[in-house]
């Protein structure tokens, strides 16, 4: 039986010739991607690139029409449903909109992980669900409030406490920073940073956010026209001469960003 906490030492997701599409219609077609233990991983690419359905292919939540996706060293393919499970438990998501139960208080939707995937007291849970509120630096009081009573950026934070509920390794982020001004942004991307480097986490980032790229990320991985277009630190993103990566690692935004002074 295969164990979930393989991969090889440095590759904790690994994705080969992925294929994902809706009718005739491929999204992605051939992408490949590695991503190594502990580093904090950007996905960028072109606005309807297919960097979501990755994202949601990669976890199982959308259908593959081919490839191979490895996630600990499981082939989530080959693995049994008890396999699938047991890495399933060792990640967590946060959806774009944090897609946090509207009906439930914060302390509810992050015990929700940990009531489908434990046995616990009710104690625990409450203890559990109170220390990742002040983990992701909510206030206590942030606990019994509905998530129609939480700014955007307690919204993102109540999500990530639920992400983080079972301690995964691996954290999959879609578009985190969106929707928050460049304060809060900012915040969110330093939590991120702290938390991978306090509890060795994976992130796997979705983002359009070039500060978030330039402070938080260790790698990019650019998507293009379904396939990786290419992977590395910042300093080879902006010496790629594919006219969109040109644009978007070298244009006015980019420069905002203090970006160019890396790509001398
Ligand atoms: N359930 C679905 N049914 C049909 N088409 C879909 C579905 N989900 C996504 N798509 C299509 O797949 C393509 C990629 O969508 P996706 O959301 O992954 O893009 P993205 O790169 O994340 O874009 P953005 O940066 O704008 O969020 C889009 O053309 C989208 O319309």
């Amino acid at each position: 039986m295969a164990e979930a906490n393989g991969g090889t030492p440095d590759n904790i997701i690994s994705v080969r010739d992925l294929v994902v599409g809706f009718g005739d219609r491929n999204v992605i077609d051939g992408f490949d991607l590695d991503v190594r233990r502990g580093e904090i991983l950007g996905v960028v690419g072109p606005s309807g690139a297919g960097k979501s359905v990755t994202l949601r292919a990669v976890i199982g939540l959308l259908p593959k029409k081919a490839g191979i996706v490895e996630v600990l060293g499981v082939d989530l393919d080959q693995a049994t449903a008890k396999e699938r499970l047991a890495v399933e438990r060792r990640w967590g998501v946060l959806f774009q909109q944090g897609a946090l139960f509207s009906s439930q208080t914060v302390l509810q939707n992050i015990q929700m992980p940990l009531r489908e995937h434990t046995s616990l007291s009710p104690k625990l849970l409450d203890e559990i669900a109170r220390l990742k509120i002040d983990l992701v630096g909510l206030k206590p009081e942030a606990a019994d409030r509905f998530p129609s009573e939480l700014s955007g950026g307690m919204i993102k934070r109540a999500a990530l406490a639920r992400a983080l509920a079972l301690d995964p390794d691996i954290v999959f982020l879609d578009e985190p920073t969106a929707g928050l001004d460049p304060i809060g942004a900012a915040d969110f991307d330093k939590l991120i940073m702290t938390l991978r480097d306090a509890l060795g986490l994976t992130v796997y980032m979705v983002t359009h956010d070039l500060d978030s790229l330039t402070t938080a990320c260790d790698r990019i991985a650019a998507l293009k026209g379904g396939k990786t277009l290419a992977v590395g630190p910042m300093s080879e993103m902006v010496k790629n001469d594919d006219p969109w990566m040109q644009q978007y690692f070298r244009g006015e935004r980019a420069r905002a960003a203090g970006i160019g002074a890396t790509a001398a």
